[in-house]
This record gives C-alpha cells, structure tokens and sequence, in this order.
C-alpha cells in the first residue's frame, strides 16, 4: 500500500461521510495562511473526535495542544450549547491564530484557549476538573505528566485521547533514544500499569501518512 492509496481512501471516505465545513475548512485555511505547520487532524480524524465527545456525550473536554484550534473546533461542535472545551497553546502566535479561528467559526464563547507550557497551566484546571474528555497533541516528551494530569482532571467514564502514538513504528523500539518515541513509551508504560484506566492503541495510515492513537477509559 501506498500513499497514494491512503489518499485516495480518506479522500472517498471524507466525501462520503465527512461533508466539508465552511467555518473548519476556513481556520484550516488560516492556519495555512499564517504559516503554521500542518500537523492538524485531518478531517475523518476531527469528525472521529467529534463522534467519540457525542458518544461519551461530553459536555466539558480539555485538549492539549491547539495550533490553529482545527481539533479544537471538531471537539466544540460536538458539545451542547452549554457545553466547554479548554485548550492548552504555548505558543502565542499559534494562540493567536487559533483565537481568531474561533471567532469566525462562532465558537469563542464554548472555547476556553490558555496560553503557556501546559504543565503550568494544568494545575489551574482542578477547579474546572472533571472533564469528560481529554485529547493530549502537544509535545510528545511530555505526554507521561499529560496523561498524569488527564488522570487528575477526569472522573470514572471520562474518556483520554492521546495522539501521535506511533512515530512511524520507532514506539516498538525499546532502544529508541528519540524523546518522542520515549515519552510516548513512558506514557504507554503508565497506562498499562495504571488500575483506573482501561486502555488500547491503534495504527492508521491516511492523508497524515502513517500514525496511531491511544484511548483510554477511566474506570476508577
Ligand atoms: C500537533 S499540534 C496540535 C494540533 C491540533 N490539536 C490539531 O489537531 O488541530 C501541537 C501543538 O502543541 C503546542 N505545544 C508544544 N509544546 C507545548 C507545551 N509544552 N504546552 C502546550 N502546548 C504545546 C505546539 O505549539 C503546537 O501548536
Ligand atoms: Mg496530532
């Protein structure tokens, strides 16, 4: 298989099931203009957040790195009228982006975007806590205190979403000296150890080439 062919069916698919937003297609589009990275969810990956907050049916969600907030306005839609994401950006210019994509998609007064290193701006979250959903894509060194801190901020049914979890197959490697890969294990090690979570992973190959996921339950 190819990339061409892992195009060609997120493409089929997208179309399909996955009908274009004008407001997500914008900010995507913003995002762009402004320079940022591409390294936003692709759309069935964000219709896929979007559906697992309806089916948790969350109405508090915290996310851990917005970027241009693309996943972020996936997550907002998802919520009731009354419903809240906060979202978690160190980098102001990133920040500033995604705050403006918020506004003209409409969904600045659901969006709570903070700004700075998030493990300084989690502990400011136990009064908002507990959120019913988590999606953790930020630095990936990093992802141990994110899933500690996902722990902390959710309740049992929550629901933990952890990006990015494949680094092209080097997780498999147990002598990778790549902090990425490293914290993704040490993540992984926490989760299989962890009693009041209920975990697995997934490969996946589309538009983003080849990549993964990790989703836990809290159970206790
Ligand atoms: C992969 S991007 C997020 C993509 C976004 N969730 C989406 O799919 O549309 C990762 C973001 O995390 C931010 N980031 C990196 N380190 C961070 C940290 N320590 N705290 C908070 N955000 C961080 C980066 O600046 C970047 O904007
Ligand atoms: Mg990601």
């Amino acid at each position: 298989m190819t990339q061409q062919t892992w195009d060609a069916v997120d493409n089929y698919f997208a179309t399909q099931l996955v009908p274009s937003d004008p407001a997500l297609d914008a900010a995507l589009k913003a995002s762009d203009d402004a320079g940022l990275p591409a390294i936003a969810v692709a759309p069935n990956q964000g219709k896929f957040l979007y559906l697992l907050a309806r089916i948790a049916r969350a109405r508090t969600i915290l996310e851990i790195g917005t970027l241009g907030g693309y996943s972020t306005l996936w997550l907002a839609k998802a919520l009731p009228k009354d419903g809240r994401v906060v979202t978690l950006e160190a980098d102001p210019a990133h920040a500033d982006v995604a705050r403006r994509n918020f506004a003209n998609a409409g969904y600045a007064d659901r969006i709570d975007l903070r700004v700075g290193r998030a493990v300084d701006t989690l502990p400011e979250l136990r009064d908002t806590a507990p959120f019913d959903l988590v999606f953790v894509d930020a630095d990936k060194p990093s992802n141990p205190d994110y899933f500690r801190w996902a722990l902390e901020l959710t309740r049992p049914g929550s629901v933990i979403v952890v990006d990015n979890v494949v680094r092209a197959g080097k997780v498999a490697d147990p002598g990778s000296s790549d902090a990425s890969v490293r914290g993704v294990q040490h993540m992984t090690d926490l989760m299989a150890a962890e009693p009041r979570v209920d975990a697995t992973a997934l490969q996946t190959v589309g538009t983003k080439g080849y990549d993964g996921l990790a989703i836990a339950l809290v159970t206790g």
